[in-house]
């Protein structure tokens, strides 16, 4: 099975050639200060420039509005996610305020968790499944940590959904084919360290993705 693929956390130019030149549909851009692959919305946009015909995607964590504003006075984004505690209500405002496409995260430990999805089906355009983060972790996501998909087997979603978590080039195959996911995302599985992008990896994760 094929999926669509959003590299996450880019921060230089070299990385978004490659993820571009490799055929990912989305690029994520991290707005969020403590995360290594943090950029502001200044670089993001003198960054992604030249990006056309893929999907730039801001990730924030609740971030406020004035933020918001901010970012999106300095570059269109297609798609918002967003990976913090944001309440259905948050969503539901954010959308109305903002008029880009909104992606809610839930983390995911165990199949109970799915629950807390259903909240945002009136209010989000798009959902993405990631693990939870470890207890000491600073940031909510991109810990390289991944879940059961086997949770998401046959899973009923209204909404588009994609997949995270701890995905590799070695393991993003059959995560789609436990999962069903038609879209994954990817940061720490396609860096030689925290925050730094390798193009090889990147290549190899599309294809395997893809299935290529
Ligand atoms: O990548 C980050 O630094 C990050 C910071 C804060 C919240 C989310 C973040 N990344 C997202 O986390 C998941 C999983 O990432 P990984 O592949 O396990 O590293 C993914 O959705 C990233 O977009």
């Amino acid at each position: 099975m094929s999926a669509e693929v959003k590299i996450c956390g880019l921060t230089d130019e070299d990385a978004i050639d490659a993820a571009i030149d490799a055929g990912a549909d989305y690029l994520g851009l991290v707005f969020f200060a403590k995360s290594p692959r943090f950029v502001t919305p200044d670089r993001a946009a003198e960054l992604t420039q030249f990006v056309e015909g893929v999907d730039k995607v801001g990730l924030f964590v609740d971030a406020e509005d004035a933020f918001l504003d901010e970012a999106l006075t300095h570059l269109r984004l297609d798609l918002l996610q967003f990976h913090g505690a944001e309440t259905p209500e948050r969503i539901d405002a954010i959308r109305r305020e903002f008029a880009v496409p909104v992606m809610k995260v839930i983390a995911i430990g165990s199949a109970e968790d799915l629950a807390k999805a259903e909240p945002y089906f009136a209010v989000a355009d798009r959902l993405l499944f990631d693990a939870k983060p470890p207890k000491n972790s600073d940031l909510p996501g991109g810990n390289a940590v991944s879940f059961d998909w086997s949770i998401l087997s046959g899973y009923k979603c209204p909404l588009q959904w994609m997949l995270a978590g701890g995905l590799t080039a070695d393991n993003v195959a059959e995560a789609i084919r436990i999962s069903g996911a038609r879209a994954v995302d990817v940061s720490s599985g396609v860096e030689s360290a925290p925050g730094v992008k390798d193009a090889a990896k990147i290549a190899a994760f599309i294809k395997a993705a893809k299935g290529t």
